[in-house]
């Protein structure tokens, strides 16, 4: 495909309560969207870095920064570009894979829409619906942490994950496991809160028979998680460390690792994240889809790449009422019955979404930009 035009958005979303993680306290989203022109029709991908770089080193203005005077230029001045191409195209700049990935995303939507195959049946996607986890913040008090876990649970959710750091992890672990029941689905995440000095601590939490514990350590110290995992019973889950296949297979045979938390945006794009998929489904590591409070368009996606048969664990695809009251595209809603706490895998070409432009348009935090 020829790209003639790529345009940067920048849409505010208020979310329907805080989300404090250990990183801190989030009350809105601010998302780059990006729509490439191409010469067989539109597509839009969504570029997952928050406003501030606190969850990795990528933010929304570096996203957009290097975007307009990197990657967009390299892909306009292409003679013909594909999803498969682009990062190989876009290969010569280093890291700012969240920025690549939205970028990959919307040449596939476009790619894949204007051939009416949509991006399930691209992935190889072996499911229609998927079992949805959510993500739970770091709350005020127990109370209202137990409030809030209750309503999901009431919704259908299939797994409960509980954000901890220092100060706060045994007491809501112990009382959330006590309202779930024994066999509740709960795990924890903690955003690189800990050191293995904190060993000892973290074994306290093995009586509570959880699925994981996500990204204890900084992302950089694949050892240390190595180490803590020799001393815990629960399973470590890596999240922030795993930004590529290779990275993941490293972890993984260095025993840092063996349950894969998988986002497109953090490894650079869809393909990749089918990599990783790949190749933790040969070692036989279950892996889950991440979630980066996206809109429609990060979520089609997201729920179109959990439907792939290693993906063996609920994600963090919760339907869209858990972040936003509104949202640029129809939004997913847990279904019920047989299909309860299951989102629906979209049919549609591409994404399978249709972006309410008029919605982007009334959120626009700034003049959306037009590079050609
Ligand atoms: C659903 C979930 O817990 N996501 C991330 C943390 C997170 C939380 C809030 C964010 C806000 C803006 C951008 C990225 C963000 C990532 C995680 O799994 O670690
Ligand atoms: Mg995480």
């Amino acid at each position: 495909m020829r790209i003639d035009a790529i345009e940067l958005h920048r849409v505010g979303m208020p979310l329907v309560r805080p989300f404090e993680t250990s990183f801190g306290v989030q009350t809105a989203r601010e998302v780059l969207l990006i729509r490439v022109r191409t010469d067989a029709g539109d597509g839009w991908g969504e570029c997952v870095a928050g406003t501030e770089p606190f969850y990795s080193s990528e933010y929304v203005d570096g996203a957009a920064h290097v975007i307009e005077h990197y990657l967009a230029p390299t892909l306009l001045r292409a003679p013909d570009v594909t999803a498969a191409s682009v990062a190989r195209q876009l290969g010569y700049v280093a890291g700012h894979r969240m920025a690549k990935a939205a970028l990959e995303a919307a040449v596939l939507d476009a790619e894949l829409r204007a051939v009416g195959r949509s991006f399930g049946e691209y992935f190889g996607a072996t499911a229609e619906w998927v079992d949805c986890g959510v993500s739970v913040g770091i709350a005020p008090s127990i109370d209202e942490l137990l409030a809030e876990v209750a309503g999901y649970v009431a919704e259908g959710y299939k797994r409960i994950k509980l954000k901890v750091k220092p100060g706060w992890d045994l007491e809501p672990v112990a009382r959330v496991r006590e309202l779930l029941g024994p066999d509740g689905l709960l795990q924890v995440d903690a955003n690189t809160a800990y050191t293995l000095a904190d060993a000892e601590h973290l074994k306290r939490l093995d009586p509570f028979d959880l699925l994981l514990i996500e990204q204890p350590f900084d992302e950089e110290d694949i050892a240390s998680h190595a180490a803590l995992a020799q001393v815990i019973e629960t399973p470590v889950c890596l999240d922030e460390s795993i930004l590529s296949a290779a990275i993941a297979v490293d972890a993984i045979e260095r025993g840092a690792t063996s349950i894969v938390n998988i986002k497109a945006g953090r490894v650079g794009g869809y393909l990749e994240a089918l990599r990783v998929h790949d190749i933790c489904r040969e070692l036989s590591v279950p892996v889950w889809c991440g979630g980066m409070l996206e809109t429609g368009i990060g979520r089609a996606a997201n729920v179109a790449l959990a439907a792939l048969p290693g993906f063996t664990l609920p994600g963090d695809t919760s339907a869209s009422g858990r972040y936003f009251a509104d949202d640029l595209a129809e939004p997913f809603v847990l279904g019920s019955g047989e299909h309860a706490g299951q989102l629906r895998v979209p049919t549609g070409p591409g994404t399978g979404v249709e972006v309410d432009e008029a919605f982007v348009a009334a959120r626009a935090l700034s003049p959306h930009r037009t590079l050609r």
